[in-house]
């Protein structure tokens, strides 16, 4: 029924008049441009095209091992854990939401479904749209509230496994109340770090600008941090970024407004950066202009601070340097090839190893980077980028127990079903058996 289903809805959402419908509803809500909505959709359809026919079965495929004797064997099963909860931010109105929903259904649990209030109009037409489709109405709850009153529903209705993705704070703060019982998708301070071989430099300037800036810096995958090798800090890749950063405009919404942080919480941010020895303003640092964006909202240029690498690695320096900031901001910083060493401490110390890009083609240098790190989702080669969460890829947090996934069948089997094994063992006695002696 749920390949039919999405089926079905894969097919509504190729409609160039449903995929526009949603695409603007997206930008209704989230600040991002057209390009980028139309991104979530046609993510989520490829999704559900993905699980269409028969693949909703297989992803519940299960195993037999022989046993010892006749009759005996074992059968491993996928097995869904029946009441769940999914709560999800505002940054990916129906990407992150309309993946989870499927994974936990197509694993056979009954879900309630809370998404951030700002957005939540597009995935209530979404399940509109999957109702169209053939969904059961009974098959899934979903309810409209803020995080106070969804923490108080987790404790009450006790639901046997909750996914959650949003902040590093809210995140904590469940894994107590509900005793652990949750796996998490949440911050991203993501590091992109530009290997010693130069090669195709508007390209990579590019990447870096859309990783940074593209919806205001507001994915979890946005590029927080670079760490460019001295020969590219040489070459004229920062003055191509802050190029294409200045061609982005408040009018398409290729930079717009941040949801999260006021304008002012991230000069203040920039200016305390700024006061680190040898740090220095490369682009942006200012408010946006002609604007009616109210005042609890960020407006800022895309902006990038340089911060001399040992300054970085300072104990009083390096959680103010590596503190995520959801919006158009980045830290740029230069290494030698002897310091590749203290790059590679600085990722360590990181808390999220979410998204990560080793931009080059120098395979021992790759192998190096990519042996001491331990990011989920690590895109390695000359084209490395650290956003982009594509259908086709796992996107997830690694290094940590509570981590979940989107978006593959490893990712819906693990976040949405938990293993059960049962052993068969029918028979018949051996003939003549009798009770031996206890052991
Ligand atoms: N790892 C990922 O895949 C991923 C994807 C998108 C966003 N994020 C992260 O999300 C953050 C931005 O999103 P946000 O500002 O909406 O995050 P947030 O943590 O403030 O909110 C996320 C969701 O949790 C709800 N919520 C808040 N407090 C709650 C509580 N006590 N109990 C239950 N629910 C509660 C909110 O209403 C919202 O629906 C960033 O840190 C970003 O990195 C992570």
């Amino acid at each position: 029924m749920l390949g039919d289903i999405s089926n079905k809805a894969a097919h509504m959402l190729s409609l160039p008049k449903v995929s526009d419908f949603f695409t603007r509803l997206i930008q209704r809500v989230a600040p991002k441009s057209y390009q980028q909505a139309l991104g979530e959709v046609y993510v989520t359809q490829k999704f559900l095209e993905n699980f269409s026919g028969d693949q909703v079965r297989f992803l519940a495929r299960s195993f037999a091992v022989p046993g010892n004797h006749l009759g005996q064997q074992s059968h491993g099963y996928r097995w869904p854990y029946g009441p769940v909860a999914i709560v999800t931010p505002f940054n990916f109105p129906l990407e992150i939401p309309a993946l989870q929903l499927m994974g936990a259904l197509y694993m056979g649990n009954k879900p309630i479904l809370k998404v951030d209030s700002k957005v939540s109009i597009v995935m209530e037409q979404m399940i509109r749209l999957l109702h169209h489709c053939g969904l059961p109405m009974e098959d899934l709850d979903f309810i409209n509230s803020d995080g106070k009153t969804m923490n108080k529903l987790l404790l009450e209705a006790n639901p046997r496994m909750t996914l959650f993705t949003g902040s590093s704070r809210v995140a904590d703060k469940l894994a107590v109340d509900l005793k652990g019982r949750i796996k998490l998708e949440d911050a991203g301070f993501d590091w992109k770090i530009l290997g010693p071989d130069v090669q195709e430099v508007d390209y990579v300037a590019w990447v870096c600008d859309q990783d940074a800036y593209a919806c205001s810096g507001q994915k979890c995958s946005a590029q927080s941090i670079v760490f460019m090798h001295e020969n590219w800090f040489k070459s004229s890749l920062i003055s191509r970024m802050k190029d294409l950063a200045a061609k982005r405009k408040l009018e398409d919404l290729t930079i717009g407004p941040v949801l999260t942080f006021t304008t002012e919480a991230m000069l203040e941010h920039m200016n305390k950066l700024l006061q680190i020895p040898g740090s220095e303003l490369l682009f942006g640092g200012k408010a946006l202009e002609n604007h009616s964006i109210p005042p609890i909202y960020g407006a800022l240029k895309p902006t990038a601070i340089y911060v001399p690498l040992e300054e970085i690695l300072k104990d009083g320096n390096y959680e103010l340097v590596t503190r995520e900031i959801f919006g158009p901001f980045q830290v740029v910083t230069d290494y030698k090839d002897n310091q590749l060493p203290r790059v590679l401490e600085a990722l360590e110390r990181m808390h999220a190893h979410l998204t990560a890009a080793v931009v080059s083609n120098d395979s021992l240098f790759l192998q190096e980077v990519i042996g001491k790190s331990v990011n989920g989702t690590t895109y390695a080669g000359l084209r490395a980028r650290t956003t982009g969460a594509p259908q086709n890829h796992w996107f997830g947090p690694a290094g940590d127990p509570r981590g979940a996934g989107i978006g593959t069948p490893e990712a819906i089997k693990l976040v949405w079903s938990c293993h059960r094994e049962i052993i068969y063992d029918i028979g018949p006695l051996p003939s003549h058996w009798e009770i031996p002696p206890a052991t």
